[in-house]
């Protein structure tokens, strides 16, 4: 099978001289096309950190990080931003700019693909929030959007480019819990539909359903399925 990731003896340090920390420790790791994955772990432990890498949000420098196939490790400023360019990301604080509407804040996620043309991305984006259930909010700002909404516009921006992986950083901790369970089941849904990969970090142990798999990680390592199931 096609693999989406495929990590080798990654390890990553922050920090410059007597300040420089390692944060994550030979990590190995193969994630199949498709697959969903969710990352959890105590705080600090380097779940964000691994997350960001594989988005191409900071640069990997030692080991091997392939993403679609491209090794990331080393990767220039250029190819970083083209591993960017693949990926859709969600975040805690859905990040929707407050003065565009829902439908203006979904096709951004179009913009970098210059291909595309206005009214295709204008129809495209529509169709988006419509499958997250948000056809009568298309005008709507985000302050006049429940926390449950925008986060459904924040996932409706970030598949709208049909991305081959979709990276989540606590996509439900701002939300109630049946919001939370609406949001991920909605992204669980829409990345099948795609056959997209999803890579999601999460404290919220009312979610870990969802996953085809759960990761572990503790003190910047990778800790074994075995392992993982006395600790959740
Ligand atoms: N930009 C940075 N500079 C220096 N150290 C950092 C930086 N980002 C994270 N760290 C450190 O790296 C370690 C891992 O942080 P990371 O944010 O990846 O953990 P996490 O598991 O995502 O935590 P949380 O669940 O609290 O978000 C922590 O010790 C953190 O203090």
């Amino acid at each position: 099978m096609t693999k989406a990731i495929s990590i080798h003896n990654l390890d990553h340090y922050f920090g410059q001289g007597s300040l420089r920390k390692q944060v994550l420790f030979n990590l190995n790791l193969e994630v199949s096309a498709g697959e969903m994955i969710i990352l959890t772990g105590p705080s600090g432990s380097g779940k964000t950190t691994l997350l960001t890498l594989v988005g191409g949000l900071r640069s990997a420098q030692f080991g091997s990080l392939q993403v679609l196939g491209q090794e990331v490790c080393h990767a220039s400023a250029k190819q970083l931003v083209q591993v960017r360019r693949r990926n859709g990301y969600i975040f805690q604080a859905h990040n929707l700019h407050g003065s565009l509407t829902a439908l203006q804040n979904v096709k951004m996620g179009l913009e970098l693909h210059q291909h595309i043309e206005l009214q295709q991305m204008q129809t495209r984006s529509a169709q988006m929030l419509e499958q997250v259930g948000l056809t009568n909010h298309l005008h709507h700002y985000p302050d006049q959007l429940s926390g449950g909404q925008k986060q459904r516009v924040a996932i409706a921006r970030a598949l709208v480019s049909y991305p081959q992986i979709v990276l989540a950083d606590e996509p439900t901790a701002a939300l109630d819990s049946q919001s939370g369970r609406d949001v991920v089941n909605l992204m669980q849904k829409l990345a099948k539909e795609q056959g997209c990969t999803i890579l999601m970090v999460t404290h919220d142990n009312r979610i870990l359903d969802v996953a085809d798999r759960i990761l572990y990680m503790e003190d910047g390592k990778l800790v074994n399925a075995s392992q993982v199931m006395v600790k959740i």
